[in-house]
């Protein structure tokens, strides 16, 4: 790293600070990871590396300084934690791990051969979760949150067996518990095997489905899942029994509380190794995912004076397992062809255990991946998995230059259209558009799918049987068509006569479906869930919208205005509604559906109020509401809320902490309230 300048690094240390921000939000609110947690954990090692050399430079919003992400936009009610909710910090080598021993021993003064013992267990790959216990009865449960403000899933966990309603025996009046909820591997499997039969999320991981599970406003969601719990420690507590962590976990056990079966006593550096070593060689076999060992200082009386750094205790330690890496043959780069025509290349692998795993195959991302991997059917490569369950290719191992490159496809292998890249871009598309089987198949599932028309039971394996049948050929109009299958149906292998009518009810149960949704499913390029709402409250009607859409693709500077107007919509998402409806067989498809199915006119009901017709900007902290639930309240008050302040705001909300936004609105004189006036506001307009 020696010789970076310092204004390469203050650019570096901001990009990181996005892209870690980013990978939080997608990662703990989300629970869909992008990345594994071995390339995240790589971003904050550079993140600490820089920040070490250049302490100067270290950001108010550094990663280094944050725990999780905030919650302010979960649809759950908010707890703050009595006693703050923490991180760990991270080792990656025996080294580290000496050194933190060492370090502990030089803050406390003590001498080398001064005995030091640790408690050692498994670093359980779930999220979480803090239990508060009043007169032994849990009053309530939260997530970590940003640690200080968490999550309430008191209904939630009332489903999670292994959290006892009643802790047994002598319990301190208050007592949090803090431990784990996660989910066992083979629970995990047959979850996403039923949601991928359901059209269902499919989640990257046991931790991200057990977070995903958790987190849900609907507790009978979380009903169905299978969580598990265990705990590794407590906060807030009326009195805390014992001298020692390791005294402590045994009274957790004996008050009915589960914990590691790998939790050990350690006296010595070896030992904590040992330990370390065991559990990592039984990993593969172990029924839940773990990613390390955490090691903490035993007597609580040194943990009080070792206290914490800025989001870790100084007294534990999270010693990582490496990814888990073997090696292998790829046998064969199959082709799959997506929604939008994506072209992606998995390789299948000779089978190979990864980490207690059976891998057979590998994502390759796309072309340049390929390419830069530089790998053949035939070569032999390394392949890792850390975390997530889609294993990578990390390295090819077989160097012979004489044989040819892989050759990426320039046809479509399903329905041998043409398949190009566009300028710019990685991706090579099949530009068969519907009239390739791959691409039908992939739109009717998202069609179909939660997020758009959600039409319950009518799964991927039931969508591939109609279109074998021939009875989706015409798109997804012909879903509505069914109804006319029901006597080939009825007595098909695996339907029988409440199942068809289950299906056909759900069927019916969309013939007035949500505009947007209805939108949304079309999987124009460009427009998501979010976008298609936000047009649909402009334009109302779906055939007002493919008006203005045809009008703007024709050059109508008016329709293109006015769909420009429209926050979140820019010339790409017009590009691409134009370029839809422009095409003969959507209008086909979309005049077929809309003889189907009648969207009632998309109206955001609307009170009169102070600020109907205005535009209003929220920024800075909302301490009572999230700013999602902030920006509806305006759209119910008939106001429009906006991202960023211009000479078109007429008010700006402003919590603690609002920065650039209040400079700008005092700049051009715009009045600004604060929360409470806000929710005045709300109030008189009842
Ligand atoms: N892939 C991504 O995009 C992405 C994004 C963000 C975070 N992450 C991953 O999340 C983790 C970072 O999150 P973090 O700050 O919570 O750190 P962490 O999860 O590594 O460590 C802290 C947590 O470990 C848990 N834990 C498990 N067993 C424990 C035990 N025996 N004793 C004490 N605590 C125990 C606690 O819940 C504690 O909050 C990393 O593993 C990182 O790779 C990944
Ligand atoms: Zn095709």
């Amino acid at each position: 790293m020696s010789g970076i300048t310092e204004a390469d690094a203050a650019n570096e240390l901001m990009r990181l600070a996005r892209a870690i921000a980013r990978h939080d939000r997608l990662y703990h609110t989300e629970d869909s990871p992008e990345i594994s947690d071995a390339a995240y954990d790589a971003l904050v090692r550079r993140n600490a590396e820089l920040e070490e050399q250049f302490p100067h430079l270290v950001r108010p919003d550094s990663p280094s300084r944050k725990v999780g992400h905030e919650v302010a936009a979960s649809p759950l009610s908010k707890v703050r934690h009595e006693v703050r909710m923490m991180s760990l910090d991270n080792a990656f080598s025996d080294e580290e791990v000496e050194e933190f021993v060492a370090r502990v021993r030089r803050f406390l003064a003590l001498a080398d051969d001064a005995p030091l013992a640790f408690t050692a267990e498994d670093k359980i790959d779930g999220l979480s979760c803090s239990l508060r216990y009043e007169n032994s009865k849990l009053v309530r449960a939260a997530t970590r949150g940003d640690g200080e403000v968490g999550e309430d899933v008191t209904a939630n966990v009332a489903h999670v067996a292994d959290v006892p309603q009643m802790l047994r025996g002598n319990v301190p009046d208050v007592f949090e518990v803090r431990g784990e909820i996660y989910m066992a591997k083979q629970d995990f499997a047959a979850l996403n095997a039923a949601q991928q039969t359901a059209g269902g999320k499919i989640f990257a991981n046991p931790r991200n489905a057990a977070a995903g599970s958790l987190r849900q406003k609907d507790a009978n969601v979380t009903a169905q899942r299978p969580l598990r719990f265990w705990a590794h420690g407590w906060g807030a507590a009326s009195e805390v029994p014992e001298a020692s962590q390791f005294a402590m976990m045994k009274r957790l056990k004996d008050w009915g509380l589960p914990v590691s079966p790998d939790l050990l006593l350690c006296h010595s550096l070896e030992e904590l190794l040992q330990h370390y070593r065991s559990i990592g060689a039984r990993r593969g076999d172990l029924p839940y995912d773990i990613d390390g060992v955490v090691y903490k200082v035993d007597d609580l009386a040194l943990q009080a004076r070792l206290g914490f750094v800025a989001k870790a205790p100084r007294w534990a330690l999270a010693h990582k397992f490496p990814a888990e890496r073997a090696e292998t043959t790829l046998e064969a780069i199959d082709i799959q062809v997506g929604r939008t025509g994506k072209l992606t290349p998995v390789g299948r692998l000779a089978p190979v255990l990864v980490g207690g795993v059976t891998v057979t195959n590998v994502t390759l991302h796309n072309r340049d991946e390929i390419a830069r991997l530089g790998v053949r059917p035939g070569d032999r490569v390394v392949v890792q998995r850390a975390g997530d369950v889609i294993p990578q290719v990390v390295e090819n191992l077989t160097r012979d230059e004489d044989r040819p490159a892989f050759a990426f496809p320039d046809h479509c292998p399903v329905c041998g259209s043409e398949a190009v890249a566009e300028e710019g871009e990685v991706d090579v598309r099949c530009t068969g558009g519907l009239i390739c089987r791959a691409q039908q198949f992939e739109r009717l599932r998202h069609f179909v799918s939660r997020a758009a028309l959600d039409i319950e039971g009518l799964g991927e394996k039931s969508i591939a049987e109609f279109m074998e049948l021939g009875w989706l050929a015409k798109g997804p109009g012909d879903i509505f068509r069914l109804k006319s299958r029901r006597p080939d149906l009825v007595g098909r292998e695996g339907w029988q006569d409440k199942s068809v009518d289950n299906l056909l009810a759900a069927i019916e149960a969309k013939r007035s479906p949500d505009a947007a949704r209805l939108l949304f499913g079309l999987g124009i390029r460009h427009v998501g869930a979010v976008t298609a709402r936000d047009l649909m409250k402009r334009f109302e009607s779906l055939p007002a919208l493919r008006a203005a859409a045809e009008r703007a693709h024709a050059g109508d500077a008016d329709a293109i205005a006015e769909l420009t107007s429209i926050d979140g919509v820019g010339p790409v998402v017009v590009e691409a509604l134009g370029d839809f409806f422009h095409e003969d067989h959507n209008q086909a498809v979309w005049d077929d559906l809309l003889g189907q199915v009648s969207p009632p006119p998309y109206i955001v009901e609307t009170t009169a109020s102070a600020v109907s017709g205005k535009t209003v900007v929220f920024t800075g902290k909302l301490e009572t509401m999230s700013r999602d639930e902030a920006k509806a309240q305006a759209e119910r008050l008939g106001a429009k809320a906006a991202g960023s302040v211009s000479p078109k705001t007429d008010l700006v909300v402003a919590g603690p902490g609002a920065g650039s936004k209040l400079k700008k609105a005092a700049e051009l004189g715009i009045e600004v309230i604060d929360e409470a006036a806000w929710a005045q506001i709300v109030a008189a307009a009842g």
